[in-house]
């Protein structure tokens, strides 16, 4: 059983936030420290390529930014160890992947173990990788929805911290789908991460425990 962050009264945690396009998430984020009985900030926003809303997000609300571009390395390592090393400069207590479309390798995870969480627009196990909507409409599912998860070294199968259940609608489009799980899944992840940087979190196997 292993407690991913002491926490220290009062304490204020330190979130660096990757993505990859509209930032929609991050924006719930930045909206909700700004409380400070919320329990955190974001120090820092990273993403993997440039113009996207996301960054500008940021920018409007004064939050460091920095892009790094696999195109821009060797090697798909030289990447990892860049992001790895740009993101431990910020000292996060938290590092949360919404919307982030690449992969990170065991350096990263490594360094950020147990402390490197992403929200995902299905209910894991269904539907992981980068077309979650898509492939619950495809499939006819009644309910799908969105998770929060601690990442690990494959994709999308990390221990669930929580999730909520969306309904699909006889009528629904892709557009509308993606929307609805948003709505929740925004929701979800204010909620889960303000619980954890007050509560702590502990993880028992498979099972994650919030508080
Ligand atoms: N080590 C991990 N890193 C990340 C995870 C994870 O579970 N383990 N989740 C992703 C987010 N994600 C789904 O929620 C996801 C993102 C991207 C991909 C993917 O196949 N990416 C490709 C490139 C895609 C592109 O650039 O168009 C890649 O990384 O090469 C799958 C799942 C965040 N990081
Ligand atoms: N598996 C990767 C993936 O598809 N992530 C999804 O990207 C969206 C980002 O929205 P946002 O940029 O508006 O926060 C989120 O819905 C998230 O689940």
């Amino acid at each position: 059983m292993a407690r991913a962050i002491e926490r220290v009264a009062g304490m204020t945690a330190r979130l660096v936030v990757l993505i990859s396009g509209s930032g929609s998430n991050l924006q719930a984020l930045i909206d909700a420290c700004a409380d400070p009985a919320y329990g955190a900030e974001v120090v820092a926003v990273g993403a993997d390529r440039d113009g996207i809303e996301g960054l500008n997000r940021a920018e409007r609300a004064g939050i460091p930014t920095f892009v790094h571009k696999v195109r821009d390395f060797a090697a798909r390592s030289d990447w990892d160890s860049a992001m790895t090393e740009t993101v431990a400069g910020y000292e996060p207590d938290l590092v949360v992947s919404a919307g982030f479309l690449k992969l990170l390798g065991d350096g990263f995870l490594e360094r950020f173990d147990g402390r490197y969480i992403n929200t995902h627009n299905s209910l894991l196990p269904s539907f992981p990788g980068m077309r979650g909507p898509a492939a619950a409409l495809e499939y006819g599912v009644k309910v799908t929805g969105a998770t929060l998860f601690l990442c690990d070294a494959g994709v999308d199968t990390g221990q669930i911290i929580a999730q909520v259940a969306v309904p699909v609608l006889d009528d629904d489009s892709l557009e509308t789908l993606t929307e609805r799980i948003k709505v929740a899944e925004r929701q979800q992840l204010v909620d889960t991460v303000g619980a954890m940087v007050r509560g702590g979190w502990r993880v028992e196997g498979r099972r994650v425990v919030v508080g």
